[in-house]
């Protein structure tokens, strides 16, 4: 017989047998399965099926193990030495079963747990017992969560009051756990006030060794101090908005999420939001968070929203579709503003004496004005420009939000040249990562130390991107700073947005052009936009935007983001001068922007 031959028809077999596997397991997972491929789908359901829910069964155990730390470990030795008794004593029955029923006499409590969040995960996860069992991210002691022991921890951060008998009276303290965090709800005590409760949680944040704290007030003279374990909030990508869902709705965005690991709800009706971040600290990511989460109701006619980007347009240019009237120069940015304080005059108007608070509804729509750069028209454009800008603006701020003219504006710098006389003017602020400790005061004044944006890490990964771009404080008109991060906006996702959800052709400014500008001529050479059938719902894998754990997203990319920045934001970061010299002709006439 012939070795080489035989080699080959044994090569040939092997070949043939793979190729069988591999059409077999192809039938079985994608294609049209036979029968062979049904029962191997049914049997991996089945697997991951039992494989999830025992993985339950450990977690919620060892939690309890975990927490009970000496009485299940004295189970298990006491289980060991048992059956090294019965081994060694060569006892005829079985040697296992007795040490068995020991171990899980002591694990009881563990086990009735373990099965209860294999049964219902998800009520698992919520529930408070497991956000008590898992609570060994705080340091402190379990004493210290007990009433006496928080009490104890207050006097020493300083909340005692001296009584006249020589006692110490200390705010009661209760402690109750949810899912990423603890809250002591503090009582005052007589001759104490919040603001000494403000200046001790500092102290009593880091005795319990947490990450970050927040003070909530509940009703006078109670607080909530709320610990949270969380380091840095996970990047998410947004997802493509729901349709339009009435009128009750409008204004209020799903932006991303906050510490506690709820959905960042933020209002954007009857508010003014100042948004204030370093250079790559992701004022974008808040920007399209309002404008794309807006987009339905802009769609549906309830919300119209005005764009001014003297960044040469580059931001806003990215989902011009939105936007009813654009403004990229200086003079387009003033005669933007000139419009909407008429309109609000207008309004005015009609609203007095009638209501005194504007509902949106598609004959009188909810303005949204969005300024990419605050510091471009109140600093660095030309002096006639800039004073009547701060002047309308401030018309704006002072008289819109009952009016239905809102304004969100992003700026890098919080001081008084790059802001005008408009820096007390807004009632809603989101501090992004800052440079300094006295940017955080310039911005969120008395929250400031609440809310310490300058400690925003910048952890800058390869490519020179923000690790942590988009975490930011909202402090909300009453002041309650809540560490959140937003989601990031691709450009692919604000593509299909804008696609999706136009504007309506406005019949008192002209509809955009589709390629007007060197913004919109670089986003057709780098053929992006898609087309407005083949936009995708989600951004894809492949999309340049960062890990994403977004549960609402089902296209999740898995990592970080690998790209350098894109092109919209390659020329966004120019001086102010540069951008003149490289300015662009926007082909954004007078007409267009005044109605
Ligand atoms: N929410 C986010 N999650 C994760 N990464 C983000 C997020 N927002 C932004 N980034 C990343 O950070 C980069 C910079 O973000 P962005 O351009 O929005 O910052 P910026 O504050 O507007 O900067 P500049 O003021 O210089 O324009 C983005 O290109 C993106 O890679």
């Amino acid at each position: 017989m012939n070795p080489i031959a035989t080699v080959r028809e044994f090569r040939a077999t092997v070949k043939a047998a793979v190729a069988r596997a591999r059409a077999r397991t192809h039938a079985a997972t994608l294609g049209r399965p036979g029968v062979l491929g049904a029962v191997l789908r049914v049997l991996v359901a089945v697997l991951a099926f039992v494989l999830g829910h025992s993985w339950m069964l450990v977690q919620a155990t060892f939690a309890w193990a975990g927490r009970h730390l000496p009485l299940s470990v004295f189970g298990l030795v006491l289980a060991s030495l048992l059956w090294f008794g019965l081994e060694v004593s060569g006892w005829p029955g079985s040697a296992v079963t007795g040490p068995v029923i020991v171990w899980a006499l002591f694990w009881s409590p563990g086990l009735v747990l373990g099965l209860w969040a294999a049964v219902a995960p998800g009520a698992y996860r919520r529930s408070r017992l497991r956000a008590w069992y898992v609570r060994r991210w705080l340091t402190g002691t379990p004493a210290r969560w007990g009433r006496k022991g928080s009490e104890a921890v207050g006097t020493a951060s300083g909340l005692g009051v001296r009584q006249p008998d020589g006692g110490v009276l200390v705010p009661g303290i209760k402690v109750r756990f949810s899912p990423g965090a603890a809250v002591l709800r503090l009582n005052v005590v007589v001759g104490q006030t919040v603001d000494d409760i403000v200046r001790a949680a500092s102290r009593i944040a880091t005795a319990y060794g947490a990450h970050g704290h927040e003070l909530r007030p509940v009703k006078p003279g109670v607080v909530d101090l709320v610990l949270f374990h969380v380091a840095r909030l996970a990047a998410r990508t947004a997802v493509m908005p729901a349709e339009f869902s009435g009128a009750a709705s409008v204004g209020v965005i799903p932006a991303g999420v906050r510490r506690d690991g709820q959905s960042l709800d933020l209002i954007v009706r009857g508010r003014h939001t100042l948004v204030v971040g370093a250079t790559g600290a992701g004022k974008g990511s808040v920007l399209w968070s309002v404008a794309g989460n807006l987009a339905p109701a802009v769609y549906a006619g309830y919300v119209r929203l005005w764009g001014v980007d003297l960044k040469q347009g580059i931001e806003v240019e990215t989902g011009r579709a939105l936007f009813g009237q654009v403004a990229y120069k200086a003079a387009d940015a003033v005669a933007v503003l000139e419009t909407l304080v008429q309109i609000m005059n207008e309004r005015g108007d009609l609203m007095r004496g009638i209501s005194r608070n504007h509902t949106p509804t598609p004959d009188a729509p909810l303005h949204v004005l969005v300024v990419d750069e605050l510091a471009d028209l109140m600093a660095y454009s030309e002096f006639k420009h800039k004073n009547e800008a701060e002047r309308l603006l401030s018309k704006l701020l002072t008289q819109g939000r009952a009016l239905g003219v809102v304004v969100l504006g992003c700026v890098q710098n919080p001081r008084q040249e790059a802001l005008g006389g408009t820096r007390g003017l807004w009632p809603q602020k989101i501090a992004l990562r800052l440079d300094s400790e006295v940017e955080t005061d310039m911005v969120l004044g008395t929250a400031a130390p609440l809310a310490p944006a300058h400690d925003i890490p910048a952890d800058i990964q390869p490519g020179g991107i923000s690790g942590t771009a988009g975490t930011a404080y909202l402090v909300t008109e009453d002041g309650t700073p809540t560490l959140c991060r937003f989601d990031y906006w691709p450009d692919r996702l604000i593509h299909a947005v804008a696609n999706r959800y136009p504007a309506p052709a406005y019949t008192d400014t002209p509809a955009p052009a589709p390629v007007a500008d060197a913004a919109s001529a670089w986003l057709a050479a780098g053929g992006h936009l898609p087309a407005l059938e083949d936009a995708p719902a989600n951004p894809g894998p492949d999309d340049d935007g960062p890990a994403n754990d977004n549960p609402a997203n089902d296209a999740a990319p898995s990592e970080r983001p690998k790209r350098k920045r894109s092109a919209r934001k390659s020329t966004r970061n120019r001086r102010p001068a540069d951008a003149t010299a490289q300015a662009v002709d926007t082909g954004t006439t007078e007409q267009e922007t005044s109605s």
